[in-house]
């Protein structure tokens, strides 16, 4: 069966003064329809990089990312990307931002209307649906941003450290909700995050990439039932695959990352 993506030895180079500096140094990955993948590891290894060319916001240097059997050549619809800045329009209400790209696509405004609250509803802001981006909270915008990239049905959610800016609670939170979503709205997700409990927490796989260059360094099935909650995180099943991709995130061979890189990069979620 055809991956709904297919990364085939993807390089990444960029120039660096007179030197050149490789990003992703021939990067493999199949990802199935449907599936949820977290993509993991030190500062600087290509998360960003790999997941820009999947956008189609970066062109590689070689290789080729192919979805549905097609190679990616410049941003679509097809590919809703969020990151870690908000990215609303803050003269729009929140129901105006989620309709903002189905009007673009020219949907009807009373198709566009029952979209965007059925977005709205699911991720859980029916009570703030008119209000600005300035009366939210970091969370709240953050699901706006979520309901807005459903609304448009894209085939692929490309999420780079999305919840990133958030504190804990308000991480853990959006988390459940973007879960849930996804299970009633199931489309193919690749989500970068440094935080090796979130990237358990949402995965059907986990992939640990290393740096210098770019590369994957071990992917782990996450064998989880789909149903995931407080319990899960406290099970010892799911302690058991976090140790995993802790070790390898950390016990990547020093060269491959220099040290304070890596203190710098996950230091703030050691235990
Ligand atoms: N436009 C660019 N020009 C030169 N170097 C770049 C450019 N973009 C990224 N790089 C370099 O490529 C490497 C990979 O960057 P990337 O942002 O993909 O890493 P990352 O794993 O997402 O890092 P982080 O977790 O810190 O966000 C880094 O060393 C970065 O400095």
């Amino acid at each position: 069966m055809t991956p709904k993506i297919a990364v085939n030895g993807l390089k990444k180079v960029f120039p660096l003064g007179k030197e050149e500096f490789t990003a992703l140094g021939g990067v493999d990955l199949d990802i199935a329809d449907g599936e949820f993948v977290t993509l993991v590891g030190p500062s600087g290894c290509g998360k960003s990089t790999l997941m820009n060319i999947v956008a189609g916001l970066e062109t590689p240097t070689a290789g080729s990312v192919l979805v549905d059997g097609q190679p990616v050549d410049g941003p679509s619809p097809e590919r809703g990307v969020i990151f870690q800045q908000y990215a609303l329009f803050p003269w729009l209400t929140v129901r105006k931002n989620v309709e903002f790209g189905l009007q673009v696509s020219g949907i009807p405004a009373a198709e566009r209307r029952e979209r965007a609250q059925h977005f709205i509803d699911l991720v859980g802001l029916t009570t703030h649906a008119d209000q600005l981006p300035k009366a939210l909270s970091g969370g709240m915008k953050q699901r706006t941003a979520l309901a807005r990239a459903y609304a448009v049905d894209p085939q692929l959610l490309l999420m780079d450290e999305p919840f990133g800016a958030l504190d804990a609670l308000t991480r853990v939170n959006l988390q459940d909700r973007l879960l849930r979503t996804w299970q009633e709205e199931r489309r193919t997700i690749l989500f970068v995050t440094h935080d090796v409990e979130e990237a358990v927490y949402l995965a059907t796989r986990v992939v640990v990439m290393a740096a210098r260059p770019g590369r994957i360094f071990e992917v782990i099935n996450v064998d989880l039932p789909a149903a995931r909650n407080e319990e899960t995180r406290l099970s010892p099943e799911f302690a058991a695959i976090k140790n995993r991709v802790w070790r390898a995130v950390y016990h990547q061979p020093v060269g491959a990352n220099t040290h304070d890189d890596a203190d710098l990069a996950l230091g703030a979620h050691h235990p």
